[in-house]
């Protein structure tokens, strides 16, 4: 449908119960507007689900991917993306974080460029947390956020200077059930992104900042362009010049990794950047070569970003985006500061550095942090590499040649009993917090959030089947042996919470999801789907 054609309008229901802010953020203009992105876009999103399970019946049968023969011309040809606007040009540090109102404000005010707004796999989406979610987002924008923090009277409010703010909607496979269009749920994605655009749009270009996004999970160029003309349509709607918005993509799915220039080429009127998403992309590695038998993955801890399937992802990330005139933004360390513990503290912030410090020297233009303690060690990184300037746009980088082979290469390590155990005993840890509202958690001085807990319950789902998977001591990973370890982590953790908080904490369901994804033989694509159904 073009944009000028007159959709079917049809009801926009609201079956969510009233938030502190719904009356804000739910108006009758802003669900016309969701019901007209509905109609227009749902049916094509939903086809476009459609053709990554088609995708994955073949690589299930053996097939791998590999550049698109259709759209060579499109890898050959020279063009760029639209010129990156002066507030998107130094994102050497970006902050993430969930929108929930304390650390939207410490986010702005943490001293990174940038602040990644998150609401997909770093907020659980709660009904509540999405609405308040959305007036963090308005009250931010207009700079009258603030919040007293009730364990003590703090009180928090926006610095001078903050950070740009970037707005991260779910991924198109996400639902939003409170919200239906004669009778269909909406997307979460035209959801997020439909509110905080027609909310916010506007206010940001008067403040001469616009609206920014980050596009999480895109799978093919194809899902790429149904952003595009959703862009398109709202700017179009509301009166708002074409070009505006700029989006940076996550390169998070193996899938996207083949097609970079195309991606940014159906989005080059609203191109930002590209952005190494490296737990997404772990996790989507092993779940489409799932049923390939040589695919095996070692234990999470050592699958790093120096095994050369990451290096071969991440180099041409940063050689397709500076040769479209785009920002190749770098990945999440998972380490965060460890409090009480000095020298487990300097451990953490010494590989965190270590990390940005290869980003940086690869030639990456920004990085993500956790957390604010984190900003000014990757801020000394990338000072150190980008010094006066803004980006390393520039370095072109044509020495990288990366072939499709060397982005499917497999990395080596062991399987061992300890790596199962911290993916059972991670994996509940993280899904109880999702259940009890929280979507981003420190487990174990490490930053969990749903992407993280998606490699731990598919690696056991994968070892369990697996012809080969063995662990170091030469047993086999069986489906009783899982059993048997789970009920163990769920004992110690029992143990460690009390009987009390293990209730109000929902580990036990969280641990029935857990059972539940690891020992259906039909691999759930995301945990966050089957969850939402348990989150109310
Ligand atoms: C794979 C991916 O998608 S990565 C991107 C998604 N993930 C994320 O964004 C994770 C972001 N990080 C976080 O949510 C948090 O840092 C956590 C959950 C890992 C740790 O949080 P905490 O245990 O609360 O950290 P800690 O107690 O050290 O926090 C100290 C202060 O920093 C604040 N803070 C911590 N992380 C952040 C953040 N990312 N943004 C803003 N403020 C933050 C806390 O709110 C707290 O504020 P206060 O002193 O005013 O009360
Ligand atoms: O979104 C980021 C990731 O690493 O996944
Ligand atoms: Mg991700």
């Amino acid at each position: 449908m073009t944009t000028n054609e007159t959709a079917r309008e049809r009801q926009v229901n609201v079956t969510g119960s009233r938030t502190p802010s719904s009356d804000v953020i739910l108006t009758e203009d802003a669900l016309r507007f969701i019901g007209e992105l509905h109609e227009r876009f749902n049916n094509r999103r939903l086809e476009l689900l459609e053709k990554r399970m088609e995708r994955q019946a073949r690589f299930d049968a053996g097939e791998q991917p590999d550049f698109l023969p259709e759209t060579e011309q499109i890898r050959e040809g020279d063009w760029e993306v639209a010129p990156i606007p002066d507030d998107l040009k130094d994102r050497r540090v970006e902050i993430t974080g969930p929108v929930e109102r304390k650390m939207v404000i410490n986010a702005l005010n943490s001293g990174a460029k940038t602040f990644m707004a998150c609401f997909e796999d770093a907020t659980s989406p709660t009904w509540e947390n999405m609405i308040e979610g959305q007036k963090n987002m308005h009250d931010a924008v207009r700079r009258t956020i603030s919040y007293t923090r009730p364990s003590d009277g703090k009180e928090y409010r926006l610095n001078e200077e903050t950070a740009v703010l970037i707005v991260r909607p779910r991924g198109w496979h996400l639902e939003e059930r409170h919200v239906t269009v004669g009778g269909e749920p909406v997307s979460g994605s035209l959801f997020d992104f439909g509110l905080f655009f027609y909310h916010n749009a506007k206010e940001q270009i008067a403040r001469g900042t616009g609206p920014y996004f980050y596009l999480p999970k895109v799978e093919s160029h194809l899902e790429a362009r149904l952003w595009n003309d959703v862009f398109t349509y709202a700017q179009e709607r509301l009166g708002i010049p074409h070009g505006t918005i700029r989006a940076t993509v996550l390169i998070e799915t193996i899938l996207a990794a083949f097609e970079m220039d195309e991606i940014l080429y159906e989005l080059r009127d609203h191109a930002a950047g590209l952005n190494c998403g490296r737990w997404d992309y772990i996790f989507s590695f092993l779940k489409r070569f799932r049923n390939q038998d040589d695919v095996l993955l070692p234990d999470r801890g050592q699958v790093t970003m120096t095994a050369p399937f990451m290096r071969a992802y991440t180099q041409l990330c940063i050689k397709t985006c500076h040769r479209r005139g785009a920002m190749a933004i770098g990945g999440m360390a998972a380490q965060i500061p460890v409090k009480g513990d000095e020298e487990a503290n300097a451990d953490a912030f010494s590989k965190v550095a270590e990390d940005k410090r290869r980003e940086a020297t690869d030639g990456h233009d920004g990085t993500w942090v956790a957390h604010p303690g984190l900003v000014p060690v990757a801020m000394n990184e990338f000072d150190a590499v980008i010094g006066e300037g803004q980006n390393q746009v520039d370095r072109k980088r044509e020495d990288v040649q990366v072939t499709g082979r060397d982005l499917l290469q497999v990395p080596e390590g062991t399987i061992t009993e300890g790596g199962i155990r911290t993916n059972i005993n991670v994996g509940i840890r993280y899904i109880a917090a999702w259940l009890c509202g929280s979507g981003a958690v420190p487990i174990n001085n490490l930053m969990e959030d749903a992407a993280t807990a998606e490699i731990s319950r598919s690696q056991i789902w994968q070892w369990i089947r697996h012809p080969e998977a063995r662990l170091d001591d030469g047993r086999e990973i069986t489906e009783s042996l899982f059993r048997q370890l789970l009920q163990e982590e769920l004992w110690k953790i029992r143990k460690s919470e009390g009987a009390e908080r293990f209730t109000e904490g929902r580990f036990q369901e969280a641990a029935d999801l857990f059972k539940e994804l690891t020992e259906n033989d039909d691999f759930e694509e995301f945990l966050t789907v089957p969850g939402y159904g348990r989150l109310a």
